[in-house]
C-alpha cells in the first residue's frame, strides 16, 4: 500500500479561493473591507517569511493588511499601547502577534490584551475556554487547518481513535480538543510519554506536532490510518539543509492510508485559515452570515 498523498498547497489554494470570492461578494454588497494586523516583533527570519507571506495573502483575498515591525528590545507597555489602538480601530478586523516573542516579553499577557473578537489566531484564553467547552469560537489556524483536511478523509469521527502528539498551547491542545468536539475518541502522548508506539498503532489518525525529526515510524502505525505531520525541522540530511517534519515519511507512507508531506502539507493551511479567521471576525462584528469552513459546504452569499 502506498498511503494517498494530502496536498495541503492544493487545499489552501481551495480554502483561498473561496475567502477571496466571499470577501469581493461582501465588498460588492456594503462597501466594507476585512483587515487584518500583523505585528513582529523583533527580526527572526522564520518569523519573517510568515508575516511577509500574511500581509500578501491577506491582500491577495482582497484584505487589508497592516503590518506593524517593533524592534527586538520594545518594551511590553509599548507592544500593549498598540494592540489597545488595534483594537479599537474599526478597520482592523483581525489581529495577531507572530510568535515566538523576545523571551522579555510575556505572551500570555500579550494574546490575552487582544480583544478575543479580533484574535484571528485563538490564542485568547476566552476562545481557547469556548473551544475546550465545545461553543463556537475563533479556532488556531494549524488545528483548524487540519481539521479541514481530515473532514476530507473522515466524514464522521464517531468510533475512530486518534492520537496527538504534542501538547502545546498552539497545535497539540486545540487539536485535542477538536477532534473530541468531533466525538472522536482521543488520546494525547508528548515528549515525557514512554509510551507513544502502543498508543500509535491503536490509532485511525495520528497529529503529530512534536519538533522531533523522524519521530513517527513506520511500526507504529495501523494500516491505513490517517497521518498529519505538523513538524516543520530544519536538518541537514547528506551535508545539505532540508526541511523535515515529525514523520519518517517514506517509510510511513508505505502503510499509512493518507498521509501530508513536509513541506506542502499543514503548513500552507495555516496561513488559509488565518484568512479564514480573518473573514469570521469581520462577519461576526459586522453581523453578516460568516463562511462555512468544510469544503465541500456551499457559501451562503
Ligand atoms: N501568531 C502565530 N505565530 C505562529 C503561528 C501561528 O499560527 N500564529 N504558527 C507558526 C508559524 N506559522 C505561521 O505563523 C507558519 C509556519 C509554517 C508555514 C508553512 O507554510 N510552512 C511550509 C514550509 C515553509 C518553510 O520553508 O519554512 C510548509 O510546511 O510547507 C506557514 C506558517 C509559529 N508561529
Amino acid at each position: 500500500m502506498t498511503a494517498e498523498l494530502i496536498d495541503g498547497k492544493a487545499y489552501a489554494e481551495t480554502v483561498r479561493a473561496r475567502v477571496r470570492d466571499r470577501v469581493a461578494a461582501l465588498h460588492a454588497d456594503t462597501g466594507l473591507t476585512p483587515g487584518l494586523a500583523v505585528v513582529l516583533v523583533g527580526q527572526d527570519p522564520a518569523s519573517e517569511v510568515y508575516v511577509r507571506s500574511k500581509g500578501r495573502q491577506a491582500v491577495d483575498a482582497g484584505m487589508k493588511s497592516f503590518e506593524h515591525r517593533l524592534p527586538a528590545d520594545t518594551a511590553e507597555a509599548e507592544l500593549l499601547d498598540l494592540i489597545a489602538r488595534l483594537n479599537d480601530d474599526p478597520h482592523v478586523h483581525g489581529i495577531l502577534v507572530q510568535l515566538p516573542l523576545p523571551p522579555h516579553l510575556d505572551a500570555r499577557a500579550v494574546i490575552n490584551a487582544i480583544s478575543p473578537t479580533k484574535d484571528v489566531d485563538g490564542f485568547h484564553i476566552s476562545n481557547v475556554g469556548m473551544v475546550g467547552t465545545g461553543q463556537d469560537a475563533i479556532v488556531p489556524c494549524t488545528p483548524l487547518g487540519c481539521m479541514i483536511m481530515l473532514r476530507q478523509y473522515h466524514d464522521d469521527f464517531r468510533g475512530k481513535t486518534a492520537l496527538v502528539i504534542g501538547h502545546s498551547n498552539i497545535v497539540g491542545k486545540p487539536m485535542a480538543r477538536l477532534l473530541l468536539n468531533a466525538d472522536c475518541t482521543v488520546m494525547i502522548a508528548h515528549k515525557s510519554s514512554t509510551n507513544i508506539p502502543e498508543l500509535a498503532r491503536l490509532a485511525d489518525i495520528i497529529v503529530v506536532a512534536a519538533g522531533v525529526p523522524g519521530l513517527v515510524r513506520a511500526e507504529w502505525i495501523k494500516p491505513g490510518a490517517t497521518v498529519i505531520d505538523v513538524g516543520i525541522n530544519r536538518i541537514q540530511r547528506a551535508g545539505k539543509p532540508a526541511l523535515v517534519g515529525d514523520v519518517d515519511f517514506d517509510n510511513v507512507r508505505k502503510v499509512a492510508g493518507a498521509i501530508t508531506p513536509v513541506p506542502g502539507g499543514v503548513g500552507p493551511m495555516t496561513i488559509a485559515c488565518l484568512l479564514v479567521n480573518t473573514l469570521s471576525a469581520f462577519c461576526h462584528q459586522h453581523d453578516l452570515p460568516d463562511l462555512p469552513l468544510l469544503l465541500d459546504e456551499q457559501d451562503p452569499s
